[in-house]
């Protein structure tokens, strides 16, 4: 797991530590030297010559990235560095120039600017260490300007102005390789919002703990390969943000025993699709056997529950016994003459997860509201239930609670508006896209699983049946702990992207492709089972 602490809890871990005159700068900066030169010998045959920009702005950010570039200058690479400010980190100035590194002072001529690019377009290594987590707003001044002109000269990036496309993602080839010193300059470090320019880093080095920005959309995006540096603080407390690897999934995983059997490994309900979109309840029933349900009960019309039997005869069609619910899949969002009844039989289903309907169920359950399920959040909702929107999904649940906001707004600020969805309807809240971002009681998670292939239609049917399938794995815990449901929405973020990476062949893949390869995706996260 990636933890990221924001930047205040890690000023708050260094404080002791620099009372205490530990050379804080000083093992960040050679921990930050030490992987630059390794992903250069990765790149070229010999460092020795390597051409080095360093961005240096007026902070210790700065500072770092300057005493890395001695470090650099030391081992017989070509250093410059461009001071973006008018005063920079006297030390690493020193340093520098004390190891034969040249200077650019932008900051007291603009037109200098030009010779920057120049350089940089000459470079093997570009070091980042404009701002880090001092980082207030857009980037500013010189180091904008700079960033700007980079970006505007065909480095990867986002310009953060009216020209402004998305970042670049391709192949490295024929331009620097970017390190971005603790945070890429001028991401929002704490909730990962890109307000003005900021150059896309090949890799990311962090100090002490990762930071929320770089796990957060869409700065996650500006990132690259994250490297954090143990600089020896200690973080105490919860972190604002957490990430899963495979192997926290894998473990958590509840592999079938001797004693289990079909209740004990969870009933999936799932009340989805209609006449219209037939095709959203066949996906999400796929996915749902295909991920270790017990068993698959199917609640819709005749005529869909025929498709669905067609593709999937283990599927259940009487009424009985859930342990967890999928609502809306394929759903329209108001119940209408072509809803083929799935809103009634959805409000039955959440109102047995609630634990309103004895006969249907033992208690509460948890719940996947999916598409027109989300029309059906009506009261406060328990943690157990989660909500799965994609960014204009989570748009209407707000404007539903009187939220006036725009799909761009939610795009520009994800962690903001899914917390805001979370409060107000208190369930947990799980908003897809490349980063998908769970909210839930204390607890955020932001998972980048999946390749860009997967978003195709039909792809979050999947998601549902696989989270539908998980949830009914854990029912009993995910409703006594308000935490664990954002934990299990996480981690099927995880399978649904790994599936989708098993199933690409590095081109498109189709939902039932993605459906099909969760087996073999379960398959191999089993082999990361520590061994008993
Ligand atoms: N305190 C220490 O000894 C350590 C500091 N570390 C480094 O220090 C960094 C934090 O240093 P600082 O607190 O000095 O802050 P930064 O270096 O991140 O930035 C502060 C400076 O940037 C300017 N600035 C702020 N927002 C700006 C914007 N939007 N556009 C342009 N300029 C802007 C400020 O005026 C200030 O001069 C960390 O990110 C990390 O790289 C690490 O080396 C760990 C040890
Ligand atoms: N660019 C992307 N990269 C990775 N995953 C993506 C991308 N775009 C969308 N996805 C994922 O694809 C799925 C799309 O779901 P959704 O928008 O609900 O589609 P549908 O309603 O057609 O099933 C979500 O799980 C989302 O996280
Ligand atoms: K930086």
């Amino acid at each position: 797991m990636i933890r990221a602490w924001s930047a205040t809890d890690v000023r708050a871990a260094e404080e002791p530590l620099l009372a205490a005159g530990v050379p804080l700068m000083e093992r960040a900066a050679f921990a930050l030297a030490t992987t630059v030169l390794a992903d250069l010998r990765a790149r070229r045959r010999s460092v020795r010559g390597a051409h080095v920009v360093v961005l240096a702005g007026a902070g210790n950010n700065g500072g770092d990235a300057l005493h890395a570039g001695a470090h650099l200058a030391r081992r017989g690479l070509a250093v410059v560095a461009v001071l973006a400010a008018e005063r920079v980190h006297d030390g690493g100035l020193a340093a520098l120039r004390a190891a034969g590194g040249r200077t650019v002072d932008v900051a007291s001529d603009a037109g200098r600017v030009r010779s920057v690019v120049h350089d940089v377009a000459g470079a093997d290594v570009v070091l980042d260490g404009l701002v880090g987590i001092g980082a207030c707003g857009p980037l500013r001044g010189t180091g904008g300007d700079v960033v700007r002109a980079l970006v505007a000269d065909g480095l990867p990036g986002v310009p953060g102005d009216a020209t402004g496309g998305p970042a670049d993602h391709g192949p490295v080839t024929g331009r620097p390789w970017v390190v971005a010193v603790d945070v890429p300059s001028g991401i929002g470090v704490d909730d990962g919002t890109v307000p003005g320019p900021v150059l896309r880093a090949d890799r990311t080095v962090t100090f002490g703990a990762a930071k929320p920005g770089l796990l957060l959309p869409p700065a996650a995006h500006l990132v690259g390969d994250i490297s954090v540096v143990d600089i020896g603080l200690h973080l105490a407390g919860a972190p604002a943000v957490r990430r899963l690897a495979a192997e926290d999934v894998a473990a958590a995983w509840p592999v079938p025993g001797p004693a289990d059997h079909k209740y004990t490994r969870g009933v999936v309900g799932v009340v989805a699709g209609t006449a219209t979109y037939p095709g959203a309840a066949v996906l999400a029933t796929t996915a749902a056997a295909r991920t270790g349900a017990g068993m698959v009960r199917y609640r819709g019309s005749d005529v869909v529950a025929r498709a669905v039997l067609a593709a999937r005869p283990e599927v259940v069609t009487a009424p009985g016994r859930v342990q967890s619910w999928v609502v809306g899949p394929g759903v329209p969002p108001a119940a209408d003459d072509a809803d083929d009844g799935q809103t009634a039989r959805g409000r039955a289903g959440l109102a047995a997860a609630r634990g309103e309907l004895a006969g249907l169920s033992r208690g509460p359950v948890p719940a996947v509201l999916d598409a027109g399920g989300l029309g059906l959040v009506e009261e406060r909702c328990p943690p157990w239930f989660v909500l799965t929107p994609h960014a204009g999904e989570l748009r209407t649940v707000l404007r539903r609670h009187g939220v006036d906001v725009h799909r761009a707004d939610v795009e520009a600020e994800p962690l903001r508006w899914t917390r805001r969805a979370h409060e107000l309807t208190g369930a947990t809240v799980l908003l897809k896209g490349a980063v998908t971002v769970v909210v839930g009681p204390g607890v955020v998670y932001a998972q980048a699983d999946a390749p860009a292939w997967l978003g195709t239609a039909g792809a979050g049917d999947v998601l549902a049946g696989i989270l539908g399938a998980m949830l009914a794995g854990r029912a009993a815990a995910v409703v006594a702990d308000p935490a664990l449901a954002a934990e299990v929405a996480a981690a099927a973020a995880l399978v649904h992207g790994l599936a989708a990476e098993r199933a690409t062949p590095g081109g498109p893949v189709t939902a039932l492709d993605v459906a099909d390869a969760v087996p073999g995706t379960v398959a191999d996260l089993l082999t990361l089972r520590a061994a008993p």
